[in-house]
């Protein structure tokens, strides 16, 4: 992992309005997450989720292993890292992977490709997410990969989080604010939206598709809502209700499977949580 001051300049140098500025308004402007002449929030995130992504690779990857690969744009990164230590430490690899992205990125790095069929148990997964609260019960699904992310992520030894700072909470709701994702059958939508607000209140959102007229179809062919929760709730009887509801395939709630959870900070440390019962 590369140490505070490297990072820092790397963040330092994506901003070039910072280069001309006095060492000190440069890092009150990064602790203030937001600078005036540019968008370095986004860039000091980015920076997070890399950091994470290396510390995971580096950490759970080796030699022989066969490993899943999330989806989402922190494990971008991740795969770069993994692509990396192949090539340089000769690593014999086998990728799983839990989504059409993640799937394209594995063949892009020029990593090995396989599935569950040839490798029903995984050494590691390591996947990102959109919230982690206090016991690593996560909110994913917010690039509609939960179910495939979730049947993979059940295969494996270890189950390895990667996350930049505003993923971090203690409480599922305080930091991600789109709700949980739930994919449906599409002729389910309705009365499974229907069935979560009456049970659990709140209010439940059809995910609509950005470039394309109507909903956002997944991988395999379903549907997504998007459940915006009022207040806490044990997450565990919620997700098994949810399940139980006919139409449902999965929900994007990730109970008692994370084993760490790796959060890239803004100081450029990274931050990890384990699971007390891993
Ligand atoms: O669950 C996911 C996709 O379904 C992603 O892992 C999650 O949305 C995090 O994505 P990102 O790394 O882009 O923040």
């Amino acid at each position: 992992i590369r140490g505070p001051l490297v990072v820092t300049m790397s963040m330092a140098n994506a901003c070039v309005a910072r280069l001309f500025y006095p060492i000190g308004l440069a890092a009150r402007l990064s602790n203030t997450n937001s600078c005036r002449f540019c968008d370095c929030s986004t860039t000091m995130a980015e920076e997070a989720k890399k950091l994470a992504a290396y510390a995971a690779v580096n950490n759970h990857i080796q030699h022989n292993h066969v490993v899943g690969v999330g989806s989402g744009s922190t494990i971008v990164y991740a795969v770069d890292r993994l692509a990396e230590r192949v090539r340089q430490e000769k690593l014999n690899i086998v990728c799983i992977p839990t989504s059409f992205q993640a799937r394209q990125l594995v063949l892009q790095n020029g990593l090995c490709l396989s599935d569950l069929d040839r490798y029903p148990e995984l050494d590691v997964v390591i996947d990102g997410a959109d919230e982690v609260d206090a016991s690593l019960t996560l909110i994913k699904g917010g690039g509609g990969c939960l179910t495939q992310e979730k049947i993979v992520a059940g295969c494996a030894k270890q189950f390895i989080v990667i996350a930049d700072y505003r993923k971090d909470s203690k409480m599922l709701g305080q930091q991600w604010k789109k709700g949980v994702p739930v994919e449906v059958i599409p002729m389910a939508h309705v009365p499974v939206s229907r069935a979560i607000v009456r049970r659990f209140g709140g209010e439940v959102v059809l995910r609509m598709a950005v470039s394309k007229a109507g909903p956002v179809v997944t991988d395999n062919s379903n549907f997504i809502l998007d459940w915006k929760f009022e207040c806490a709730q044990n997450w565990k009887e919620v997700n098994t209700a949810i399940k139980m509801i006919p139409g449902v395939v999965e929900t994007g709630l990730f109970v008692d499977m994370a084993k760490r959870v790796y959060f890239g900070m803004q100081d450029g440390s990274v931050k990890t949580r384990d699971c007390p019962i891993h």
